[in-house]
């Protein structure tokens, strides 16, 4: 174990050029935090964590990408767990956007800075396994003392940098230990995992990006090549590199004596440039031939074989069809007319829901949020049930036996058999939870787990148990706000909120005489649904509608009741309801046309003064029939 003045005296030594026993890499990286950021190693920092607007920021340009990683990354965290590995997938800031790690450490890791919105870069940190990742472009463990910063040297980080296709860097996923043996060598393995997982994420992140394109798959081994290769092209038909994952550009690099650092050079060059090959020796290497006649050469000699990929023009324009054709995917359950928000969210709906990525929807009360989470459900072509929990209606002390079931015995008055809990109860289904944000605390981060581990420990169990559940949650609050409140953790709100579905409120919707219509046809007793006065038709738009498609469901279903001879009129409606709305719209519908008149009828600039977007203004324009 080094002192505090030891380190000093040797990151000094490092400055002054003289000889130390350090890794190359090590070296290089004090003297950068030395010349370039002017870090001072007698002065200890503790870690940065980003501000929350900020990691938000942070998380949402990532947002594709920490999606498709997910699950790599949780088959790295399942390969380490038990082992007190802290996983972090960082920005090309060196912001940690995604943090998987053993909740019951949470202060610890946090102070540490192994957590979610923690800054690593060297200029903020000094010299650490994310900062110099992303200086080097390689990866690399920093281990203890290799640490710039005093404070830093408890820890030993591995990380390895991801690539997009055209070779840039955008990531770095890191795994890290609080306390670690002394050798650096005990870290080896770990470094080979996390080589192997940025493999795999930038393989997958090729094909999910290459659909039209020919992929040109490679691997040292013949018995490799097909099931775990080491790198990957994409080419165009005309056989050009479009694309490709870090180790197909140093493939390409090494064959024509270029720099994988420079991308650029390679991106767009044919084929034949790089292998002794060209576009029409392509067909000859799909896995119609066995794996060892598919051997080809490097233009620098090095010998690979290969595996191509056909584009998948046909399979992509059938999956398209149905991805963005939500009238079909969401059979019975349209979620609206024509309002381009609705036709927004239904396209993006029938996008998300074959995935099993968890959904967040927002939206204030009554918009129709179970009503979503149910399409979702049916579009998802899930076998199991749809489970849907109100955590605000369960009481405190109940939500856990609800949720989580109980073993036999578990407390006084369980049953005699033990119960299963609603998570089990959704096994192979979706989980609808229902005001998220009023969940407790203590459950959330047996939530989380749950979520992470896709398990559930019953009351009173040992073993957990297997589940297999698609998550869809809501809210009507800011789940953000409650996180900075305190009331909500950050880990779980970054977890749920990777897909949202903000649900517009009905006095915006520009659909409103379809959702009339439709929760209309829904009263009419399996009779003809009766007609609305013109008169009943201009209170309902008038009104602000505060309880949402809820409020407009009681209030036909009140109309309907009394009203005779197939009409509705303005008597059926409750009382007050017409005037007081046609008053209050009546004012809106003036402060717009006075603010229109008085910007020339610019509708950007009128949008600025009344503080609403311009969509809202064209919306009100064609509402109130303004000219
Ligand atoms: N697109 C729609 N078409 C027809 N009916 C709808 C639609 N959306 C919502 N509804 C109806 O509106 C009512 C309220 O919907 P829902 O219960 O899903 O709202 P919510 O946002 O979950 O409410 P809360 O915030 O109170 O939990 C329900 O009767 C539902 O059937």
């Amino acid at each position: 174990m080094t002192s505090h003045t030891d380190h000093i005296r040797e990151i000094e030594k490092a400055g002054l050029g003289l000889a130390i026993d350090r890794d190359a890499t090590v070296i290089k990286s004090w003297l950068r935090c030395l010349e370039q950021y002017h870090l001072d190693p007698t002065r200890a920092c503790e870690a940065f964590i980003v501000p929350a607007e900020r990691l938000r920021e942070h998380r949402q340009q990532s947002e594709d990408l920490i999606r498709i990683a997910r699950s790599g990354l949780e088959h790295l965290f399942n390969q380490v767990a038990g082992q007190n590995y802290v996983l972090l997938l960082s920005d090309r800031k060196g912001v940690a956007v995604e943090f998987l790690g053993d909740p019951s450490f949470d202060n610890h890791l946090r102070k540490a800075g192994l957590y979610l919105g923690a800054e690593w870069s060297e200029a903020r940190a000094g010299t650490c396994a994310v900062g110099a990742c992303i200086e080097t472009g390689e990866a690399l463990t920093i281990h203890q003392s290799d640490h710039f910063d005093n404070t830093h040297t408890p820890l030993s980080c591995t990380a390895a940098p991801i690539y997009d296709t055209q070779g840039e860097l955008c990531a770095v996923v890191d795994i890290s230990l609080l306390s670690s043996p002394i050798l650096k060598t005990s870290q080896n393995l770990a470094r080979h995992l996390v080589s192997a997982t940025v493999r795999r994420i930038e393989l997958a992140n090729l094909m999910a990006q290459t659909r039209h394109e020919w992929v040109l798959r490679f691997a040292r081994s013949p018995e490799f090549v097909d099931v775990d290769p080491e790198a990957a092209i994409s080419l165009d038909g005309s056989g050009r590199v479009l694309g490709m994952t870090h180790g197909g550009a140093q493939i390409l690099a090494r064959a024509c004596g270029a720099d994988w650092r420079e991308p650029q050079s390679l991106i767009g060059q044919p084929i034949s440039q790089f292998l002794d090959m060209d576009v029409d020796g392509l067909a000859n290497l799909t896995r119609r031939r066995p794996t060892r006649d598919r051997m080809i050469f490097a233009r620098d000699g090095n010998a690979l074989f290969a595996h191509a990929i056909e584009p998948q023009i046909q399979s992509h324009v059938r999956r398209t069809s149905t991805s963005i054709s939500p009238a079909q995917d969401l059979v019975g359950r349209e979620l609206g007319g024509a309002d381009p928000d609705i036709a927004a969210l239904q396209t993006k709906v029938a996008k998300l829901a074959r995935t099993r990525l968890p959904i967040l929807i927002q939206g204030e009360t009554g918009t129709g949020k179970e009503y979503l989470a149910h399409a979702v459900h049916e579009a998802s072509g899930l076998k199991g049930q749809f489970v849907a929990i109100n955590c605000a209606a369960i009481p405190e002390q109940l939500i856990e036996s609800e949720l989580f079931g109980y073993v036999p015995g578990a407390f006084t008055g369980a049953a005699l058999k033990g119960r299963k809990g609603l998570i089990e109860q959704a096994d192979g289904g979706t989980l609808f939870l229902d005001e998220i944000g009023d969940m407790p605390l203590t459950l959330q981060s047996r939530l989380l787990r749950v979520l992470a581990e896709q398990e559930v420990m019953p009351v009173g169990g040992v073993e957990p148990r297997k589940v297999n559940i698609r998550v869809v949650s809501a809210s009507h609050r800011s789940l953000l706000t409650l996180v900075e409140q305190g009331h909500f953790r950050e880990d779980l709100f970054y977890r749920l909120n990777t897909a949202v579905l903000r649900l517009p409120a009905l006095r915006d919707r520009a659909d409103f005489d379809w959702v009339v219509a439709r929760i209309l046809s829904r009263h009419g007793d399996g009779a003809v649904a009766p007609v609305i006065s013109p008169a009943v038709m201009m209170a309902l738009r008038t009104h602000t509608w505060p309880g949402n498609i809820r409020e407009l469901d009681n209030v036909l279903a009140v109309a309907v009741a009394l009203s005779e001879g197939g009409t509705i009129e303005l008597a059926d409606l409750p009382d007050g309801f017409c005037n007081n709305a046609i008053r209050q719209d009546e004012h809106q519908g003036q402060t717009l046309h006075a603010t229109l008149k008085a910007c020339n009828w610019n509708v950007s600039e009128a949008a600025r003064q009344l503080g609403v977007d311009r969509s809202t203004v064209h919306r009100q324009i064609k509402r109130y029939q303004l000219k």
